[in-house]
Formats: structure tokens, sequence, C-alpha cells
């Protein structure tokens, strides 16, 4: 094996309760997290360590040691010569670092035969979900992590182009201590799923609106396009709509162009 090619896609929050935070000030999480077909790509070979990062996304992205890809070269004890070529918003809600780190982890760990330490964790809170890169369960600070079957869903994803701090909207939670999600019924259809979504949340929506007020703005412009659900993922600010189908989903994001929003048509499963 020399040159390995990965896929970094874009995660979104479905929901995300926040129930309880640790003596460590993290915070334990009941999220069910799915995964859309846009994100980066990667090329990973072994040998000597640099990172050359490219695309529509790459502005003020780091290419020094601080991008998590870096991170992940060391965590796993392995020179590379990494090209990482960005499509997803970062610091959007999107997990686009975390899931770059995890598919930095999975081509390293196949170019080495070496195991990926903790699913990644100490990279980021995200990354063992990105590990897994299909729907799952996202729990404790986000290192309990269980795949789940749902349907496909058809999607808009909406970035207002304003970047959010996650650690800042964490600590702006009224109340750290909120029900965590209801049971979610096996082999539900897409109709079920959007029933049972709509009685769950993100608890981070509050915290993010009252830092970038315009996150209140894409929600209400998703409604308007007629998505069945509107929310926010991660602590935001990427927002998603689900549609009935494809067409629906192409529809809304043409209407929804906006100069300065990131405007994305997906399927998320
Ligand atoms: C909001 C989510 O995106 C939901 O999937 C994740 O919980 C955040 O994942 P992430 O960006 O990988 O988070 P990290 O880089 O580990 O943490 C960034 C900051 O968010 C806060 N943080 C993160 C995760 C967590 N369970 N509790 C927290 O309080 C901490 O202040 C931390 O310093
Ligand atoms: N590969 C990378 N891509 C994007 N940002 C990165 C990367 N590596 C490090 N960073 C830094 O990490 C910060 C957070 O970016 P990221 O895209 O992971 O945030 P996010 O989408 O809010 O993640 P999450 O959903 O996990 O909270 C950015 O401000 C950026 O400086």
């Amino acid at each position: 094996m020399d040159k390995l090619e990965g896929f970094a896609p874009a995660k979104i929050n479905l929901t995300l309760h926040v129930t309880g935070q640790r003596a460590d000030g993290y915070h334990l999480l009941d999220s069910l997290v799915v995964f859309a077909d846009v994100g980066d790509h990667l090329t990973c070979r072994l040998g000597e360590m640099s990172l050359a990062v490219s695309g529509s996304m790459a502005q003020g992205v780091p290419v020094g040691p601080s991008n998590l890809v870096f991170r992940a070269a060391e965590l796993m004890g392995a020179q590379a010569t990494i090209t990482l070529e960005k499509h997803l918003p970062a610091a959007a809600g999107i997990g686009g670092g975390s899931s770059d780190a995890a598919a930095a982890l999975r081509l390293l760990a196949d170019l080495t035969g070496r195991a990926v330490p903790d699913q990644g964790v100490s990279l980021g809170a995200d990354v063992p979900v990105c590990m897994l890169a299909r729907a799952g369960f996202m729990r404790g600070i986000g290192e309990e992590v269980t795949p789940v079957d749902l349907p496909p869903l058809h999607a808009v994803l909406v970035n207002p182009g304003v970047p959010v701090p996650t650690g800042a909207v964490f600590g702006g939670l009224a109340s750290k201590d909120n029900a965590p999600m209801e049971a979610l019924p096996q082999g539900i259809s897409v109709d079920q799923l959007l029933a049972w979504l709509s009685r769950q949340r993100n608890d981070l929506e509050a915290p993010a609106i009252a830092a970038q007020p315009v996150i209140a703005d894409v929600l209400q412009a998703l409604r308007e396009s007629g998505a069945g659900l509107a929310r926010m993922s991660g602590s935001g600010a990427t927002c998603f709509g689900l549609y009935p189908d494809s067409k629906k989903a192409a529809d809304a994001a043409l209407a929804l162009a906006h100069p300065g929003w990131w405007v994305q048509a997906t399927v998320l499963s």
C-alpha cells in the first residue's frame, strides 16, 4: 500500500441533549448523529511529515501542527505526507476538523497496521463518532458510540458564515441537567422518525443563538423553505432542514441561496 484516499463526511447531530457535567467541566451528552454525503477529501502516504490544505473552504484552516490531521499522525506515532481538500466550513458544528482527524486515523491505521488509541477521543469529543462515520448514538462526553439503523433522510445544510466556538456555547447553557432523549424504536419509518425527532432537542441551540442571532434567521428560512423539521447541529452555526424527497431538498437549497451562506442539499445516513 502506497497512497490511500479517504472521505471525511460532515457530522450532523439530529438531536443533542446535554444531561450533566463532569467534574473536569466536560458535559454529558445524549445525541443521535448521522453523516452527510458531503465532506472533505484526504490522501495519505507514509513518509516525510507534511500537510497541504486546498479546496473551497481551505481559507483559515491551520496548516501547521494545530491541524487535527497533524495531531492524528502524532497520536498514531506516524510520519505521513497528507493532503486535505476542505469543502466543509470550520468551527461550524458539523465536525469538520473531527471528521478529518477520524479519516486520517483510519488511513494511518491501514497504512501502519497499528490500532487507533481510544477511538481518537483525545483529539476531540466528536472524533469517536466520526470514526464510526455512520448513524449512531453518542453518549458520555462523546466516547460512547453505538451504531443504529436509520432510514436515509433528505436534507439541506445551511451555514451562515459565522464561526461558533464550541466551548463558549457549552458555557452559555442555562441548565446542564436536562432530560435525555426518548428511547428510539427500532426499524422506524421516515415519518415515525420525523415525529420522534420533533419531540427531541438540541440544548445548545439557545446559547448558540444568543451568541450568533443569525442562527435563528437560518432556522426560520429553513422552515419557510418547506422543511418538516429544522434544527441546529452540534454547537452551530450550521442548521439542517429535513424534506420528504431529494427534489424538494434540491428546490429548497436553491430557494435558500443567500450571499455569504453555505447551502448544501444532501442525504443523511
Ligand atoms: C458539540 C459537539 O459537536 C456535539 O457533537 C461535540 O460535543 C463537540 O465536539 P468537539 O468539537 O470534538 O469538542 P472538543 O474539541 O473535545 O471540545 C471543545 C470544547 O467544548 C466543550 N465540550 C466538548 C464536548 C463535551 N462533551 N463537553 C464540553 O463541554 C469543552 O469546553 C471543550 O473545551
Ligand atoms: N482539519 C481541520 N479542519 C477545520 N478546522 C480545523 C482543522 N484542524 C484544526 N482546526 C481548528 O479547529 C477549530 C474547530 O473546527 P471544526 O471544524 O472541528 O469545528 P466544529 O465543526 O465546530 O466541530 P464540532 O462539530 O466537533 O464542534 C477551527 O477553528 C480550526 O481552527
